[in-house]
């Protein structure tokens, strides 16, 4: 007979919920884990991991073609068979075994099945039985995303594809729409379109708002290049499905053909059941936290990850899962609490130091805020800017190579706010950038801090030159 009361219960077996029962754990305490469907989320298997398995093999290719030497070398085409294959090794071919390997190994119980609240500190488990577990201390919810259909008639009746979808498909359609112009939007249409589907994206606006504008504007130049049709500033209006495929109206009067469609217009909270309703909160609602991941009006009920609304990120998720886990522990054993900003068990950066990269082709790696937002939030700035093609190091890696960096400078304290990158192979720039923001390392500090020649992070000595030594 297994416990039914543990110090901690964690609904969701995400990257995040791993995070915090390990954490918690490690603190002295007991932890059991609710998972409905495999141990290890969206990330694993539907997210992160098969996005990136799909993007990686055209990129390595288009980088081969842009280095003479290796470019007579390349004969043939991109293996799509052999992709889907590698995908499909990188998500274990959707199973389970090895994070529940790693679950026993680390110390924590998992019950399977659909968890839901019944009351304070308390989770009912509807499984192959039913379960009533109780929580001494904390329960925490990280049970994740999902996409959000938008509102368009006929859409959902056409039976689209949302991330899951695209990234775990077992063959690749011959036509794909795709409706939004996000992260999903972009880096789908570029694994689609590296395997040879005619991709046809529809943004209602430009892509990758809310990002450098450069960004987007690289990105989309890129992609019609690699053969995607980018409507901008364009609503769809209705759908119908077929026998052959898809018909999208569009707000310009046109319609598209697809054999798919692809929705990714943003992510929905997985809370709609979770039991929120038992303890006075509104079901399908995001967890509105403070910086310890304490869900506001509550002291035993926790949330972190997607469903916090923080930071929608693996790594962002996985942070405030380490906060969340050690600050439960030190609550329970009655250490002290470290919660000033910066401190042990508060997650600060999800507010202005979120590092981000989107694997499109250019990459954009980001950290921070971007010039509109840094003048938004009344800083006065500074915005350096810089092509990153001129650097050695860059023209040394690719023949041609375009890209873009953005440094945005707080002229009060003369630290950097924010920085974005745009070009091939800039997600490996982006720790240096992040540090320099978390740490707020001051410009004049900065330029001891000497990059290697002849190598891309030369672009930290010509951002800071452009600027200026100050
Ligand atoms: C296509 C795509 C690509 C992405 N790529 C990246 C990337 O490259 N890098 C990055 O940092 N982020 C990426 N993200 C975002 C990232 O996937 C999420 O931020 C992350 O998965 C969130 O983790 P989580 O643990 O909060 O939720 P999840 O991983 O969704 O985990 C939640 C878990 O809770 C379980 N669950 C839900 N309800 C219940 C219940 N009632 N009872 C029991 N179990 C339940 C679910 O089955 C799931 O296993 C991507 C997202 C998408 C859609
Ligand atoms: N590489 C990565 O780190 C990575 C990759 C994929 C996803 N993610 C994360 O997953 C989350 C979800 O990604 P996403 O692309 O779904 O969301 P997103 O917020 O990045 O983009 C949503 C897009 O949909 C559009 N949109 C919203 N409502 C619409 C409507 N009704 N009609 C038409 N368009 C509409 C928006 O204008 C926007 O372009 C993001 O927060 C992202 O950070 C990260």
């Amino acid at each position: 007979m297994e416990p039914t009361e543990y110090d901690v219960i964690v609904l969701g077996a995400g990257a995040v919920g791993e995070n915090v029962a390990d954490r918690a754990v490690q603190g002295g305490l007991t932890a059991v884990i609710v998972e409905s469907e495999l141990v290890g989320g969206e990330c694993s298997y539907w997210a992160c991991m098969p996005s990136k398995a799909l993007l990686r093999s055209a990129s390595a290719l288009r980088a081969a073609r842009q280095v003479p030497g290796a470019a007579q070398a390349v004969t043939g085409d991109l293996d799509v068979e052999a992709v889907l294959e590698r995908r499909n090794s990188f998500t274990s071919n959707w199973s389970d075994d090895g994070q529940v390997k790693w679950l026993k190994s680390a110390g924590i119980a998992l019950v399977r099945g659909h968890g839901r609240i019944t009351g304070p500190k308390q989770v009912t488990v509807s499984g192959d039985s039913e379960t009533v577990l109780t929580a001494r201390h904390a329960v925490v919810v990280s049970t994740g995303s999902d996409p959000l259909i938008p509102d368009i008639p006929g859409l959902r009746a056409a039976d689209p594809w949302g991330s899951r979808e695209a990234t775990s498909a077992k063959s690749v359609p011959a036509s794909l729409a795709i409706i939004g112009g996000g992260v999903v939007a972009t880096e789908m249409a570029t694994a689609y379109a590296g395997f040879g589907t005619a991709v046809t994206m529809i943004a209602r606006s430009s892509l990758l708002h809310g990002m450098e504008p450069f960004a987007g504007e690289q990105v989309t130049a890129a992609l019609r290049e690699q053969g995607v049709t980018v409507l901008l500033n364009t609503e769809t209006t209705n759908v119908t499905r077929t026998a052959d495929g898809a018909t999208l109206e569009l707000s310009d009067g046109s319609t598209i053909n697809a054999e798919e469609i692809l929705v990714a217009t943003g992510r929905t909270p997985r809370t709609g059941d979770v039991g929120l309703d038992t303890i006075g909160l509104e079901p399908g609602a995001w967890l509105e936290t403070d910086d310890t991941l304490l869900v506001r009006g509550f002291d035993w009920l926790y949330a972190t990850g997607d469903v916090t609304n923080r930071a929608l990120l693996t790594h962002q998720g996985k942070y405030q899962a380490r906060a969340a886990g050690d600050v439960i522990a030190a609550r329970a054993k009655g250490r002290p609490i470290s919660d000033a900003p910066w401190g042990t068990h508060v997650a600060t950066a999800d507010h202005q130091s979120v590092p981000q990269v989107t694997f499109t082709d250019p990459e954009i790696a980001s950290v921070g805020l971007t010039a509109a937002a840094a003048a938004e939030a009344g800083y006065d700035t500074r915005v350096v800017d810089y092509e990153i093609g001129s650097i050695a190091g860059a023209s040394v890696h690719a023949d041609n190579y375009k890209g873009t960096a953005r440094m945005v400078v707080d002229e009060a304290r003369k630290v950097i706010l924010g920085v974005t990158f745009v070009g091939p192979d800039v997600s490996e720039l982006l720790q240096a950038a992040t540090v320099a923001v978390v740490a707020e390392v001051p410009l004049d500090r900065l330029w001891h801090a000497v990059p290697a020649y002849p190598t891309m992070n030369e672009i930290w000595l010509r951002l800071l030159e452009t600027y200026g030594r100050p």
